[in-house]
C-alpha cells in the first residue's frame, strides 16, 4: 500500500525533518507513527499525500512511485487517501449532511447514489442520527466524526490522521481510535500520527517511532523516543 525507500526531506535552509527514512505498510495494516514534537511525523504524512516532496528517496503508493507524478495527476492520488487532521474545518452554516458530502459534490455525485454514500460514511462513525444538524450543534468528539465521515466519504484505501484526538479527552479518543479500527477491519490501511501514547495503552498497533527525523523503531510496542 506504502512504501518510503530511504527517504530524506530537508527544508529550505537545509534543515533536515526527515533522514533517510524506510517502512512500508501492508494493504488493510493499521500502525501508529510517534514521536516528540517536530520529530517529523507531519512532514512524513505531508509526503504521502503530495503537500511536500522527498529530497531524496523514494516514496510509493500501491506502487506508483510519487516522484513520477506531475501535478495534473496529483488529485487521482489523492483521492485514494482520506486526510484526517487535528480540527477539521467544517462549514458551520452548512449541515452535517453538506458537509460529508463536499468531497463527492466536487467528483460530481448526486441523487440517491451521493445519499448512501453520505448515510454510509455517517453509519461508520455513529452519527446518523445528527444528519440534519448543524456541526455547531455537536460536540467536539462529534465534530471530529463529521471530518472523518467526510475524509472516508470517497471510501479510499489508506488513511492518514495527524494527531485526531488532539483536543479530545481520553473517553472520545477512545472513541475516534475505535472508529479507526472499525475501518481497518473492513481492509482499510490507517496511519495515525500522533504523540499521546495513552492512544497505544488499551491495544498493541504497529508502532513507528521517529526522533529527529530518523525512523528509530518498527514495532508492535513502542520503545525509544526518550533515550
Ligand atoms: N515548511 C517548513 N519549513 C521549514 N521547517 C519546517 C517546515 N515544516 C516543518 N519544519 C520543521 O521540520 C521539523 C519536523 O516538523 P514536523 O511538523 O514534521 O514535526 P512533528 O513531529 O509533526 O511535530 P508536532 O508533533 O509538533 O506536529 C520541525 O523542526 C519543524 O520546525
Amino acid at each position: 500500500m506504502l512504501r518510503f525507500e530511504q527517504v530524506t526531506k530537508s527544508y529550505s535552509g537545509g534543515f533536515v525533518a526527515l533522514d533517510r527514512v524506510s517502512f512500508h505498510l501492508e494493504k488493510g495494516e493499521m500502525a501508529f507513527l510517534t514521536g516528540h514534537s517536530g520529530a517529523g511525523k507531519s512532514t512524513l504524512l505531508k509526503l504521502i499525500s503530495l503537500i511536500e516532496r522527498p529530497t531524496t528517496g523514494k516514496v510509493f503508493i500501491n506502487g506508483v512511485d510519487l516522484s513520477r507524478v506531475n501535478r495534473g495527476q496529483v488529485p487521482y492520488v489523492r483521492r485514494d487517501i482520506g486526510m484526517i487532521f487535528q480540527n477539521h474545518k467544517l462549514l458551520m452554516n452548512h449541515s452535517v449532511f453538506d458537509n460529508v458530502a463536499l468531497p463527492l459534490v466536487i467528483e460530481g455525485f448526486s441523487g440517491k447514489d451521493m445519499t448512501k454514500r453520505v448515510h454510509a460514511a455517517l453509519d461508520k462513525v455513529g452519527l446518523l442520527d445528527k444528519v440534519r444538524c448543524l456541526p455547531h450543534t455537536l460536540s467536539g468528539g462529534e465534530q471530529q466524526r463529521v471530518g472523518i465521515a467526510r475524509a472516508v466519504v470517497n471510501r479510499p484505501p489508506l488513511l492518514l490522521a495527524d494527531e485526531p484526538t488532539g483536543n479530545l479527552d481520553p473517553d472520545l479518543s477512545k472513541d475516534i481510535m475505535n472508529v479507526f479500527e472499525a475501518f481497518n477491519q473492513v481492509g482499510v490501511s490507517v496511519l495515525i500520527a500522533s504523540h499521546d501514547l495513552s492512544l497505544l495503552a488499551r491495544m498493541r498497533y504497529r508502532t513507528l517511532t521517529l526522533k529527529n527525523g530518523r525512523m528509530i523503531n518498527d514495532g508492535l510496542t513502542y520503545s525509544g523516543a526518550d533515550e
